[in-house]
């Protein structure tokens, strides 16, 4: 059955991995070869630690030859199929306990999300556990007995069509349009239509006998990706997809409990056997989800997967050694028995007697059988003590791996959980941070835990925590217990009686979806822009219900001011807001992304328009319908080829982004200082700082000719210093400093931030560095990271406490410092910066003028504190006691300002 289908497309080996960097000129579709290996010789390490488990049963998008049975393979290797017609019966099968796992595809790079997938997350209460991406690749195939330009008719899924548009519209503008329920259906569609073709993949030629007409037909070129994901069932034993790590389940339980929330699903590591950039297993897993989707049987239509009843057969036939063990040992223990018997017996007859001479000899002869039997018995008792003694000793042996095994899995958990964006671990070197940490606490109202180092946990109060802060331990910050019931990849649907929580709850969930969002691009496993907005799109609906509330408050105070009767709050807040009673689903307009230029304005006019016209609340909010919209235009990230969104990309780069963006976005939002560099090109342009990443410091991309041209960001800006071996990313520092004080430590600058001189002082740095290398002295490098830019804001004369809560946030987002700081030396005239807390109007004010000495010796102060504090932890103690000296001076100015 395995022909080899027309090879002129598969020049090499095939791309269809989740891990999107091979073959990017070949389709996502592997080859059938005849040279498969069987199943059973591709298990790895992940499947045999997993064999005792049945594999999963799983729901997909059918029949066989979908792009969602590759996913599936992909993904899960070893699982039952169960293809399921249409993507609403995926999650009906799921959401019966009929199958453990569904996999749905929910985007596409170049034609956006996947309607029903989106409608069926809405409609169901399932949640999303797991994600992968594969390059598609489409072919347009006929029934072999059609004649080619004949053809009247093309189907496919809509995703299919949308994603050839171009194609089918120059080389067939002809032929109507037939959507079907998936791919593989348009295939069999087409096997009977001799006017038919079919949009679907290389893979389905094979499958449902089909010619080849053209491959690599879609539009997007070799970077066109789709995401698919994994609803699993609600109670299902298998509750993770297989080799997941669950987190820690309290901890963790807004990630994973919420519905459809694929940002923070996005965020749980891939199961090791697939990889990530730093999981383990990578290879072995990729060969053998290949092999095994290879391995598929095709000439069964009626969806009776073959991998499944192979790997059962398998696991049978493993369990037999066993079987046979314990027979063998019930069988020694009846054989002691009988034994004992026959000597017994041997005796009596012996005793018995038939004759003196023949009686001798059978005497001897029973004597040398009952001696044999009694042998015999006493090596099968032995035997069978032996068996005991080792029974009991596997026993123990089971006992002490479960409690090992359980011991390293609460350790996973544990590191899982620190992970966890959303449970954060701030260390404490000082009563200020855990000070710090507390206020964060309550504020977010959420449950934590401290502890000293090595016991995180545990009831958490004031005392424990700054207990904790004496021994310079950890607060584990978590959302945890937030009982999210809506979607988060969807505020727009957030119910009433939700938004009504307040803005505490908004600011902890919103806090929680950004650092789940940084986190999950620092990871590379998601797009920063989908991330960015959906915590934009959060941010505004806080926003929102904040000026909503006020409104409501004031509107019943001027009510009862002027003696009127109260009004229903619901009506005063019409009146007030001007607000109808909407269709979430119709009143969205993606007008805050702002990630496109011109498409994006005309479009959101356009659909301002039309909203307009037809009387719908305008709330520019992301939801899936303006995520799609988004995802078609030319700049959407994802339909950049993932390589520049990927591992290499520091957060800083990503934060740096989103700056840009929210500065060409946030129309009346805070005001934000300009960045030194041009700030007017998109963060996605081919000329922009993202794409200035891709600067062949980045691992091969494998795009040959699709590859974007190369752009030097920096190539534009003057360099007086000719500083030469600075990192580019140094410029971008200052704004990503404002950045970052606004968004980490929830304050406003009054003024703009003191125009830091980074490439002047990274002059001094690597001077520094070179004198004490000339002197012996073993000096890092310097380096920019994330300390450096604390060192900034430290030397910049930003206020103590804020750069601490910027520190701690930042550790809690990039981890602890792994290399001592660069101390930059104090700015010449630093001018020391006031934040305030922000407040919803937000306005710019004058720096307020101080001491240029004064402000010096602050500086001063702050720089020799950094190094100190590179020490080590008796130092950083000392370093602290000066914090909260400094902290509380601050205060008493703040007081007297
Ligand atoms: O129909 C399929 O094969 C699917 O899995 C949906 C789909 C369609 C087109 C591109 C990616 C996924």
């Amino acid at each position: 059955m395995a022909t080899e289908v027309s090879s002129s497309h598969h020049s090499s080996t095939p791309a269809w991995s989740s891990q999107l960097h091979t073959n990017l000129s070949g389709t996502a579709i592997p080859t059938l070869r005849g040279d498969r290996k069987p199943m059973a010789s591709t298990s790895t390490s992940a499947a045999a630690s997993r064999s005792s488990a049945p594999p999963p049963r799983v729901a997909f998008l059918g029949p066989l030859g979908t792009y969602s049975h590759q996913a599936t393979t992909d993904f899960f290797g070893e699982c039952d199929l169960v293809p399921q017609p249409r993507i609403a019966d995926v999650f009906t099968a799921v959401s019966a306990g009929e199958t453990s796992f569904g996999v749905v595809p929910i985007e596409n790079s170049s034609f956006g999300a996947v309607v029903e997938t989106m409608d069926q997350l809405r409609a169901t209460e399932l949640s999303v556990r797991g994600m992968t991406a594969l390059r598609i690749g489409h072919a347009l195939l006929a029934s072999k007995t059609a004649d080619k330009g004949k053809a009247k008719r093309v189907y496919s899924h809509e995703q299919g069509i949308g994603q050839c548009r171009g194609y089918l519209a120059e080389r067939h503008p002809d032929v109507a349009i037939v959507p079907v329920n998936s791919t593989a259906q348009a295939a069999r569609e087409a096997a009977d239509d001799l006017e038919g073709l079919a949009i679907c993949s290389l893979k389905c030629a094979e499958v449902y006998d089909l010619a080849v007409v053209d491959t690599d037909i879609q539009d997007a070129g070799a970077s066109n990706t789709t995401r698919f994901i994994m609803p699993p069932a609600a109670s299902t034993s298998a509750a993770q997809p297989p080799g997941f790590r669950t987190s820690r389940p309290r901890r963790s339980a807004a990630a994973v409990a919420t519905r459809a929330n694929l940002l923070l699903a996005n965020s749980v590591p891939p199961p090791p056997h697939l990889g990530t950039p730093t999981g383990k297993g990578k290879g072995k897993g990729k060969a053998r989800a290949r092999e095994s989707y290879d391995d598929q049987s095709y000439d069964d239509e009626d969806y009776a997967p073959r991998a499944g009843q192979v790997q059962r057969r398998g696991r049978a036939a493993a369990g037999r050694p066993d079987g046979r063990k314990k027979r063998a040992r019930e069988e020694g223990n009846e054989g002691g028995t009988d034994g004992g018997e026959g000597v017994e017996a041997g005796r009596k007859r012996a005793r018995k007697g038939d004759g003196p001479a023949a009686g001798e000899a059978r005497a001897q002869e029973d004597d040398d059988e009952a001696d044999e039997a009694a042998m015999d018995a006493a090596l099968e008792r032995m035997d069978a003590k032996r068996a005991r003694k080792k029974a009991r000793k596997d026993e123990k042996r089971a006992e002490q791996l479960a409690q090992a095994r359980a011991r390293e899995a609460l350790e996973d958990e544990e590191a899982a959980a620190s992970q966890s964006p959303l449970s954060l671990s701030v260390p404490l070197a000082s009563r200020a941070r855990a000070r710090a940490a507390t206020k964060r606490v309550q504020f977010a109202g959420v449950a934590a835990s401290a502890g000293s180092d090595s016991e995180a946990g545990g009831e958490w109060d004031e005392r424990a925590l700054d207990g904790a802060a004496d021994e310079g331990g950890f607060a584990q910050l978590g959302l945890d217990d937030l009982d999210l019931d809506f979607d988060l990849a969807d505020p727009m649907l957030i119910p009433s009686a939700e938004r009504r929580r307040g803005k505490r709850f908004w600011r902890a969930l919103e806090h929680g979806v950004y650092c789940s969002a940084l986190h999950d691009v620092a990871q590379g496993e998601t797009h920063l822009g989908r991330a960015l907005v959906q915590w934009d799109g959060l941010r505004r609906v806080r926003e929102t219900e904040e000026r909503d509330e006020k409104a409501r408050v004031d509107a019943a105070r001027g009510d009862e001011e002027h003696g009127a009767a109260p009004k229903s709050s619901k009506t005063a807040r019409q009146r007030l807001t001007g607000m109808r009673s909407h269709d979430p689903r119709r009143s969205v307009l993606p007008m805050h992304m702002g990630l496109a230029e011109d498409d994006a304005d005309a479009e959101s006019t356009r659909l301002r328009r039309k909203f307009d016209d037809e009387g719908h609340e305008l709330l520019p909010l992301p939801t899936s319908l303006a995520l799609a919209r988004m995802a078609r235009w030319p700049q959407h990230p994802s339909s950049l080829p993932d390589a520049r969104l990927s591992s290499p990309l520091s957060l800083e780069d990503a934060l740096l982004a989103s700056y840009e963006r929210a500065q060409r976005a946030t129309q009346g939002g805070p005001s934000l200082p300009e960045p030194p560099t041009s700030s007017a090109r998109s963060a996605y342009a081919d000329d922009g700082p993202l794409a200035s990443l891709d600067d062949g410091s980045l691992p091969s991309s494998d795009l040959g000719d699709d590859a974007p041209p190369q752009h030097d960001p920096l190539s534009d800006v003057p360099d007086p210093l000719e500083w030469s071996s600075a990192p580019p990313q140094l410029a971008a520092l200052p704004s990503l400093l404002s950045s970052l004080l606004v968004r980490l430590t929830d304050c406003v600058p009054k003024a703009p931030l003191p125009a830091t001189d980074l490439r002047s002082a990274w002059a001094r740095a690597e001077e520094m560095a070179r004198d004490d290398r000339r002197r012996g002295l073993d000096r890092d490098e310097p380096k920019v990271g994330w300390e450096e830019v604390v060192a900034v804001a430290r030397t910049g004369g930003v206020k103590a406490s804020i750069v601490d809560t910027l520190e701690a946030q930042l550790v809690a987002l990039f981890g602890p410092s792994s290399r001592p700081p660069v101390v930059l030396p104090p700015e010449g005239n630093p001018a020391i910066l006031r934040l305030k807390t922000r407040k919803p109007t937000l306005v710019r004010t004058k720096p307020k003028k101080r001491s240029a000495v004064h402000a010096l010796k602050r500086a001063s102060a702050s720089a020799s504190r950094r190094g100190a504090s590179a020490e080590g932890a008796r130092t950083r103690e000392r370093g602290s006691t000066v914090d909260e000296e400094e902290e509380e001076e601050e205060e008493r100015e703040s007081g007297t300002d």
